[in-house]
């Protein structure tokens, strides 16, 4: 990892400030600066290295992984359009090289963030709570433990992250263990991984290290996969990805004991009698913990929910009727880097306006997962518009068939949309396919427009364009809801393969 930005400059300690910010990831920086607009009376207070878990082990470096695996992995459709090509030897040693080089230019653009910050505001130190308006300071030291200090703050913004959880059947994995937190730092390219957990984080990473070469099986639990609601979504979704990566999503019996350097994993999937496969390593992607265990929340006089957050108003980020907010992954409410950075600004806003604190408009949930084809979530998802007991329709389109789709060789996928009966309004979406990212874009800005399923059809559709998909899906599910007419089997308006 590259040298810290910031050394410790020996800047006297504020005693009391308005505003302390537990935590200088993303969801604090940015309520540091939205602090500072109205006070100077303001600390951010940082325990572990400046640069942000979304560019230094997070977002940045997980896609620098996944980019040069897709990269390769193209190679395959190549004789498809009838060029051949014996490219794609992996340099592991090269490829991980840019991991780390590009990664460490992402971290270092935040470092130099902080740097911009005045230096009297920055504290680098592990805070806990003592009282409710009480911060116990733990200094770093030189080897020995470092001094205590004491900062009095009037209000409290909570921005301390999360880490990953691994669970203790993986720990006989010993030193063969990793998370996320580790494997950008590697030289090369290993062997072989045993990936556990088919959520965002395993299957991003688990794609990317099998098609560079490395022998992945992701396991997971229950058929989960990517946490995808849909069920026929996430049939289609584990049927394409399947295909090429190895995994066993309702392992049944595991186990995971040391052979040596090796880990040997022994396993039951429906169906088939036990195996027992030898891995290299063994990565957790079995979920993430919020950072508020360590945090003295017991001396802080907030209620907590089952996981130990501070109960909160994810429109004001408050806790309670208290002088503290909590935002970003620290609410375990939506990990995502956008969402941090909102929950970050509320949260700084709040607490500087305090005792005056407004609750702001979110926006339409957004998840893109950067497996190939990605997978995305937009507005209201399947399973919670069932369990809402919302009345919905649902249109679909299948991407085998879809003409720009087919041209370009990605032709695989699943989009389900969804409007609301009464009013046509387009609520949601999950999917699998080409230019997820893309699509979930266009679908998210649609419904946080608040537009209904007619209003979508008379947005500019070209041709040929993936897009085009996305309208056969919207008139579809105009027809269900009984506002629009059967779509032509082959619509001829639309150019051929729409
Ligand atoms: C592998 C991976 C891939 C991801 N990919 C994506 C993606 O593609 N898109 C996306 O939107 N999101 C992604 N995420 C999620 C995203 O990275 C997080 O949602 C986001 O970084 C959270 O920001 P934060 O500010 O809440 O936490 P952080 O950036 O973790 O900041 C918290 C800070 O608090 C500090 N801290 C903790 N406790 C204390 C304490 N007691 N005292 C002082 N300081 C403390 C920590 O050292 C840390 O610096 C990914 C995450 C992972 C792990
Ligand atoms: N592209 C993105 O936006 C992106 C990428 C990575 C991470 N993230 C964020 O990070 C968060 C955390 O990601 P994650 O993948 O660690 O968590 P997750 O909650 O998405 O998935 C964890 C999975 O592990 C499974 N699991 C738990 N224990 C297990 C066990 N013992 N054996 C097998 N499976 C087990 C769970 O059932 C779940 O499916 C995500 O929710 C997301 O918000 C986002």
């Amino acid at each position: 990892m590259p040298v810290e930005a910031r050394s410790d400059i020996p800047v006297p300690l504020p005693d009391e400030v308005d505003v302390a910010i537990i935590g200088a990831g993303t969801a604090g920086m940015a309520a540091y600066r939205q602090v500072r607009k109205h006070t100077d009376r303001v600390a951010l207070i940082e325990g572990g290295p400046f640069g942000t878990t979304c560019a230094r082990v997070g977002c940045m470096p997980s896609k620098l992984l996944i980019a040069p695996a897709e990269a390769r992995h193209r190679l395959a459709v190549l004789p498809a359009f009838g060029i051949h090509s014996d490219a794609g030897t992996v340099d592991g040693r090269a490829v991980m090289q840019r991991v780390r080089d590009e990664r460490d230019r992402f971290v270092g653009f935040v470092q130099a963030a902080v740097e911009g910050f005045d230096p009297a505001h920055v504290i680098r130190a592990r805070a806990r709570f003592e009282d409710p308006h009480t911060l116990r300071l733990q200094l770093p030291g030189n080897g020995t433990g470092g001094a205590v200090a004491r900062l009095r703050a009037g209000r409290i913004v909570i921005a301390t992250g999360s880490r990953p959880a691994v669970p203790d059947m993986l720990r006989a994995a010993g030193d063969r263990l990793l998370t996320s937190d580790d494997i950008f730092d590697w030289d090369t390219l290993p062997g072989s991984v045993a990936v556990f957990g088919a959520g965002v984080i395993g299957l991003e990473l688990g794609q990317a290290l099998h098609r560079l070469g490395v022998r992945v099986r992701l396991f997971g639990r229950g058929g989960e996969l990517a946490g995808i609601s849909d069920p026929a979504v996430r049939e289609r979704a584990v049927g394409i990805l399947s295909d090429d990566l190895p995994m066993s999503l309702d392992a049944r019996d595991v186990t995971v004991s040391r052979d040596g350097d090796a880990v040997a994993v022994r396993f039951r999937d429906p169906g088939t009698g036990p195996c027992n496969e030898p891995f290299e390593w063994v990565l957790a992607t079995t979920g993430r913990r919020p950072n508020v265990d360590d945090l003295g929340l017991e001396h802080a006089g907030l209620e907590r929910d089952g996981r130990g957050v501070p109960v909160f108003d994810r429109h004001s980020l408050r806790a309670g009727d208290s002088h503290v907010f909590v935002a970003g992954d620290a609410n375990d409410d939506l990990p995502l880097l956008h969402e941090a950075a909102d929950e970050g600004r509320i949260a700084g806003e709040n607490a500087a306006r305090f005792p005056e604190v407004l609750r702001q408009d979110r926006r339409t949930p957004l998840g893109i997962v950067f497996c190939d084809p990605q997978i995305a979530f937009v507005g209201q998802r399947h399973a919670a518009l069932e369990q809402a007991g919302v009345e919905f329709e649902v249109g679909e389109v299948a991407f085998e068939d879809q003409g720009r789709a087919r041209v370009m060789q990605v032709n695989h996928g699943l989009l389900r949309v969804y409007g609301e009966r009464e009013s046509g309004l387009l609520l949601g979406a999950e999917m699998i396919g080409p230019a997820g990212e893309h699509l979930a874009h266009l679908l998210a800005w649609a419904i946080q427009a608040r537009l209904t399923v007619g209003q979508v059809l008379e947005m500019p559709f070209y041709h040929p364009v993936i897009e085009e998909g996305v309208r056969t899906a919207l008139r579809l599910l105009n027809e269900a809801l009984g506002m629009g007419p059967h779509p032509p089997p082959r619509c001829i308006d639309c150019g051929p393969g729409a």
